[in-house]
């Protein structure tokens, strides 16, 4: 039986269970459950606080976790990344009162408060600053105000956190998160099991970013068509009984097909249509 980890609360446990639901794993029906078994597929779910996912799998009891790529490095546990999922983006930051911090050389002998200890000591010393480091548990934006720091380090979205608490963001970001999937650092690779994981993971990812494209056109456009739909490996081209024509599918990206569409259109393609993709494997 597969043993995951899944975020039990915060940003990234609703889309992280609407994932694994979609990629046809039972999920629990209410937030109080730690632990359930998905007898059909094998699986067994443990609903974990995020920020403790990297230290439960590297500890070797749990085949593989989702958690966020800066919760994983924050860690500093023994586990790595082997599949990016595309949710729960942000970006790491230091943010300040405005003009307070030109570049990183001024938060020198400066606090900085953050709930990413691990990150924010690791890139002070990579970069040989020396600055005091006060962890908070959240809501790190008030510790300027409430002058626990001069300086915090936070995720940052949308950026309305910052702007609330009048601040923002200082120099280069520190780094980029999202969702990811974890295994213990040297791990067993080809583990049939959660090879077969990953690729439905990897399914609902393609079926959430492409969409299926039918059209008909004259053969003498096949080839500028084929150039607009070339497909992840190769259209499908079949005759139609009508001669001269010929009926194309291809998967395109979901974000261009409209402009695929109408590209298609002017070159005197017909009947032009897009479908969702439920799931697949490539
Ligand atoms: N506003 C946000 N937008 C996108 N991702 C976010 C946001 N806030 C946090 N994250 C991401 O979610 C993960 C943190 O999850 P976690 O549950 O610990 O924090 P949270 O979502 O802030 O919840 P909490 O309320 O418990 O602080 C990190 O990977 C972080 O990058
Ligand atoms: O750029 P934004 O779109 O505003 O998002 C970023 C904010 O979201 C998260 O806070 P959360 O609401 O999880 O509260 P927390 O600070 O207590 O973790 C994060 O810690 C930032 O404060
Ligand atoms: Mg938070």
């Amino acid at each position: 039986m597969l043993r995951i980890a899944v975020p039990n609360k915060g940003s990234l446990s609703g889309p992280a269970a609407e994932m694994l639901h979609e990629a046809g794993y039972q999920q629990r029906r209410e937030s109080k459950e730690l632990r359930i078994v998905d007898p059909v597929n094998e699986v067994e779910f443990f609903y974990l606080r995020p920020r403790d996912i990297a230290i439960y799998v590297a500890s070797g009891q749990l085949d593989i976790g989702l958690t966020g790529r800066d919760l994983l490095i924050d860690s500093g546990a023994e586990a790595e990344e082997i599949l990016a999922l595309g949710f729960a983006r942000s970006t790491f930051h230091y943010a300040a009162k405005p003009g307070t911090i030109g570049g990183l050389a001024d938060l020198s002998g400066k606090t900085v408060a953050t709930s990413y200890e691990g990150i924010v000591a690791a890139h002070l010393a990579e970069h040989g600053i020396d600055a005091s480091v006060v962890h908070l548990d959240g809501a790190v934006e008030t510790a300027i105000q409430l002058g626990v720091a001069q300086v915090i380090a936070d995720v940052v979205e949308t950026g309305t956190s910052l702007r609330n608490a009048g601040l923002e963001v200082a120099g280069e970001p520190i780094m980029k998160s999202e969702a990811v999937v974890i295994r213990r650092t040297g791990a067993d690779a080809d583990d049939v099991k959660v090879q077969q994981f990953l690729r439905r993971l990897q399914g609902v990812l393609v079926a959430r970013t492409y969409v299926m494209m039918d059209y008909d056109c004259r053969v003498e456009q096949l080839e500028k068509a084929v150039a607009l739909t070339p497909g992840l490996e190769s259209p499908t081209v079949s005759p139609l009984h009508n001669e001269g024509w010929v009926a194309v599918r291809a998967m395109v990206p979901a974000k261009e097909a409209q402009r695929i569409m109408d590209d298609l259109y002017d070159i005197g393609a017909r009947a032009i249509l897009t479908t969702a993709i439920h799931a697949c494997r490539l």
